[in-house]
C-alpha cells in the first residue's frame, strides 16, 4: 500500500473510531494528534524493546506470508498504543479496523466486526479490558480457532452456527493490564508493555511534530517542553501546540525558552510538570485527608473526576514522582507532596518516610 493511501486510510478510520471511543472530545485536538502520528516502526521513537520485539514478530510473520500472532499493548494513556496498532497495519500493509471496549456493548456487535473482517485485517481493540464477559469469551474462540458462532433465534428454539473466519491479528491496547482475565492474555502471541519516556525521548519527539508542523522550535525549548511532559508524547504534543499559540498570539512566532515558560505557566503546567489535576489530588490529600490513607473512589470524589482517570491519568505519574504511595488501605501522600505544594511536612509522615 502506498504512504499516501495508508495515511488517507488510517486518518479516516481513527476518525471514525474516536467518534465512538471519545465523543464529546476536541475535534481539533484528535486532528492536530493524528498529523503527528509516526507512519513506519523506524519513525516511533524510544520503546527501544517494543519496538525491537514487534519488528521480528511483523518480519518474521511477513516472511511466512502469515498473519502475525495477535498482540497486546499495555501501559499508560498517551505512551503511543494507537500509533503502534496503526504501525502494525502499516508496516504489514493490511487494513486497520478499530473499535473499543466501551463501544461494543454485546457479544452481537463483536460477532458483526469480526464476521466482516477479510484475510489479514487487523482489528484494534482499544481499552480491551472493558468489553463486556460475554464479548471476551466470543473473542477468545474468535482468536484462538478464528471461528465465531452466530445466535439463530431465541430462547430454547436458539441454534449456533458456527462462521469460520479469515486469519486476522487482534492489536489490545490496555491501561489496565492486570485486569485481563488470564484466558484472553494467554490467545495474544506478543505482549508489549509501553513504559514512561525519558526527556531526551520526548526532546526527539517534539522536534519532529515541530518539523512536521513547520514550527521554529529552539533546543533549549523543546528540552523545556520535554522536562514537563511527564514522560509522556501526547502531553509533549499538546504542550508544544500550546506553546506554539502562545508564541503566535503574544511572543513573535518563535518557539524559544522564555515563550515555551511564558505559555506553561499560563497553561499551570508547574516545572515538574504537574497540572491541575494532578496538584488537585496532591492538595486532596495533604490538606483535606491528612495525608492519607485514603480509598481511590473518596480521593476522586474530592476532586471531581472519575476514579479511572485519577488512576490511569493522574496516579501512574504522581507514584513514579515519590509523591503518592499506593499501600492496602488507600493512596497516601510522601513527603515529597506536602513539599511541591510549599506545605510543611507533617511529624507523623517524616518518621514514617523519612
Ligand atoms: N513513540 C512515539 N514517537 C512519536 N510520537 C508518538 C510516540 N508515541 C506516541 N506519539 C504521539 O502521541 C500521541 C498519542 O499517542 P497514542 O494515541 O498512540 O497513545 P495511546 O497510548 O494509544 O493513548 P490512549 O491509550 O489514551 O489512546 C499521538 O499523537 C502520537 O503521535
Amino acid at each position: 500500500m502506498d504512504d499516501d493511501r495508508l495515511d488517507e486510510e488510517l486518518v479516516t478510520e481513527r476518525f471514525d473510531a474516536e467518534s465512538l471511543v471519545r465523543a464529546g472530545a476536541d475535534d481539533l485536538e484528535r486532528a492536530a494528534e493524528a498529523a503527528l502520528r509516526p507512519r513506519r516502526l523506524e519513525e516511533f521513537v524510544g520503546q527501544a524493546v517494543v519496538r525491537e520485539q514487534l519488528s521480528l514478530v511483523l518480519q518474521a510473520a511477513m516472511a511466512r506470508g502469515r498473519a502475525p500472532d495477535h498482540v497486546l499493548l499495555s501501559g499508560p494513556p498517551g505512551l503511543g498504543k494507537t500509533t503502534l496498532a496503526m504501525i502494525i497495519a502499516g508496516e504489514l500493509g493490511a487494513s486497520l479496523r478499530i473499535t473499543s471496549g466501551p463501544a461494543i456493548q454485546h457479544a452481537g456487535d463483536l460477532a458483526a466486526v469480526l464476521s466482516s473482517l477479510e484475510e489479514g485485517e487487523v482489528l484494534f481493540i482499544d481499552e480491551i479490558h472493558r468489553l463486556a464477559r460475554p464479548a471476551e469469551e466470543l473473542l477468545y474462540v474468535a482468536m484462538e480457532d478464528f471461528r465465531v458462532d452466530v445466535v439463530v433465534g431465541k430462547g430454547a428454539g436458539a441454534s449456533a452456527i458456527p462462521l469460520t473466519l479469515p486469519p486476522f491479528t487482534v492489536v489490545g491496547a490496555t491501561t489496565r493490564a492486570g485486569l485481563l482475565p488470564a484466558p484472553l492474555r494467554d490467545r495474544f502471541g506478543f505482549t508489549g508493555h509501553l513504559d514512561f519516556y525519558a526527556t531526551e525521548e520526548l526532546e526527539r519527539v517534539l522536534v519532529r511534530s515541530a518539523g512536521l508542523l513547520g514550527v521554529p522550535l529552539a533546543g533549549e525549548a523543546a528540552a523545556e517542553i520535554a522536562s514537563r511532559s511527564r514522560g509522556t508524547p501526547r502531553i509533549a504534543n499538546r504542550l508544544l501546540r500550546r506553546v506554539r499559540d502562545w508564541a503566535e498570539v503574544r511572543g513573535d512566532g518563535t518557539l524559544g525558552l522564555a515563550a515555551a515558560r511564558s505559555a506553561l505557566q499560563v497553561y499551570e503546567v508547574d516545572e515538574r510538570g504537574l497540572d491541575r489535576l494532578d496538584r488537585a489530588v496532591l492538595s486532596a490529600l495533604c490538606t483535606r485527608f491528612g495525608g492519607g490513607p485514603v480509598g481511590l473512589t473518596t480521593l476522586a470524589v474530592a476532586v471531581g473526576e472519575e476514579p479511572e482517570t485519577v488512576e490511569t491519568v493522574a496516579e501512574p505519574f504522581l507514584v513514579r514522582e515519590g509523591l503518592v504511595g499506593r499501600t492496602q488501605r488507600g493512596r497516601v501522600a510522601l513527603p515529597a507532596a506536602w513539599e511541591h505544594l510549599g506545605l510543611d511536612v507533617p511529624k507523623t509522615v517524616d518518621t514514617l518516610f523519612g
